[in-house]
């Protein structure tokens, strides 16, 4: 990107943040829809559908490989299914953007096809661990090459893949769902082992489809040979998102914020427990289920915070909300201590070291570790921050100049649009400083 085409957001203290606010659709299950309706019989309406880069990323691809996608109005689409074997050959390569999500779970379907394909994405993707897919796919008898473990992926064609016990080392859904999603194409038993349970949306989803599955917490397993059936599925808002309001309105005094229908899946809301054990005053009020998921109204009001030592148990279920995590750590009392979420470190940044650059320029100690890091709670100066272009640090330091004691200038912002379209004028219609200059 050249320096012209830099965005910056300067965020100041704006006041107590209020009202009541719906944030953008789940960025997991909106991702997953698009495929699964994609290789579905008959026409999928999804509703609340993310209208983030990656999530649009995802629906060019299969829009590439013949699928015909409507968006007859925003976060809606109708995907016309082709079936499990309908997809046709793209003609060029597969962009995933920024989204390593949506590499990761196309690799696990792409291995299955008739056809080559050759998956890529952005700078910050380019760099991404992908051998934690490509090796459980090869074992299942896929064809993948790459350089060195990292995009682009070149997925040939025609492999006949067999069903595996995978035992993955590192807990991710991401790895998971591409095993599964490779099952669906793959003679016999496919099962995956988590060293720790993650997210389960797409088993779950699976199953919204029609397709045999069982699991539960940690384990899958599925078989080849049946297939899915169109649904409509209607996505809950992001925890993920609403993370960042959660943690402001907990910092600003006089707050009181409520997040409609956010989905609250148990695994990924490990930073409510952490915001809790912290002094965090936020009510969870049940509102049924949408689209196979709990859903909760949650309820913010301003509380004073002192730092705990995290969970290890809680990391999976808390992954992305690190960098909200640590902005409530720095203007917590005492110390935060993160241990056990290395898996930080390959995300669309070294999100650890991110996060403890900006905040050493804001004046606040961090003592990074391989797998975490210790935030000493203090008052926070003005300064200038790099987001390093990724989405989720730069909505962070948004958070953080509302309790700095001067302007926060946070460089490199456009990234946001990946996962959080709208997000600058939800920040300042809850009543937070934030300018999009
Ligand atoms: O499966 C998913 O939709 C996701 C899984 C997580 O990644 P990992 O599987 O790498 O932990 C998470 O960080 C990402 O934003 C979305
Ligand atoms: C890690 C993230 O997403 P992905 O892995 O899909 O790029 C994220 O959204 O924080």
């Amino acid at each position: 990107m050249s320096g012209a085409d830099i965005r910056y957001w300067t965020a100041t203290p704006g006041g107590p943040l209020r009202g009541t606010l719906r944030v953008p659709g789940d960025k997991s299950i909106s991702h997953r829809a698009v495929m699964l309706g994609a290789l579905a019989e008959g026409v999928t309406r999804i509703r609340g559908f993310l209208e983030g880069e990656d999530t649009r990323a995802t629906a060019r691809v299969f829009a590439q490989m013949g699928v015909r996608i409507e968006a007859p109005s925003d976060g809606e689409r109708l995907v016309h299914g082709v079936g499990l074997h309908g997809l046709r050959a793209p003609v060029q390569a597969l962009d995933c953007g920024n989204a390593g999500t949506g590499m990761r779970l196309l690799a696990g379907v792409l291995a299955g096809q008739r056809f080559d394909s050759v998956l890529v994405g952005d700078a910050s993707l380019t760099r991404r661990p992908m051998r934690r897919v490509i090796d459980p796919l090869v074992a299942m008898g896929a064809r993948i090459d790459s350089q060195d473990g990292l995009p682009p992926l070149q997925v040939h064609g025609g492999a006949v893949l067999h069903g595996l016990e995978a035992t993955p080392d590192v807990a991710s859904a991401q790895v998971k769902s591409a095993i599964l999603l490779a099952g669906l194409y793959a003679q016999g038993e496919t099962a995956v082992l988590e060293p720790h349970p993650t997210r389960d949306y797409t088993e779950r989803m699976l199953s919204a489809f029609g397709w045999p599955i069982e699991f539960s917490p940690g384990r899958a397993r599925l078989s080849g040979g049946h297939a899915l059936r169109a649904i409509d599925v209607d996505v809950p808002a992001d925890f993920s998102s609403a993370a960042f309001f959660l943690v402001a309105a907990s910092l600003v005094p006089g707050s009181e914020l409520t997040l409609e229908r956010v989905g609250v899946n148990p695994r990924r809301t490990g930073l409510l427990h952490v915001l809790q054990a912290m002094g965090a005053d936020i009510e969870v009020r049940p509102a049924g289920e949408q689209g196979g998921e709990p859903v909760a109204d949650l309820h913010v009001r301003h509380a004073p915070l002192h730092g705990i030592e995290v969970p290890v148990a809680h990391v999976p279920d808390m992954i992305d909300e690190f960098p909200a995590l640590f902005v409530a750590a720095a203007c917590a009392s005492g110390r935060t201590v993160v241990r056990g979420a290395a898996e930080l470190r390959v995300k669309e940044s070294d999100r650890i070291k991110s996060m403890a650059a900006g905040l050493r320029a804001l004046g606040v100690r961090v003592d990074e570790t391989p797998d975490g890091a210790t935030v000493h709670g203090g008052p926070l100066q003005a300064g200038v921050i790099d987001s390093v272009g990724d989405h989720r640090i730069a909505m962070s330091f948004a958070i953080a100049g509302q309790c700095a004691q001067g302007p926060v200038r946070i460089a490199d912002t456009a990234n946001v649009a990946t996962s959080f379209p709208g997000f600058v004028a939800l920040a300042q219609g809850a009543g937070m400083g934030l300018a999009d200059a």
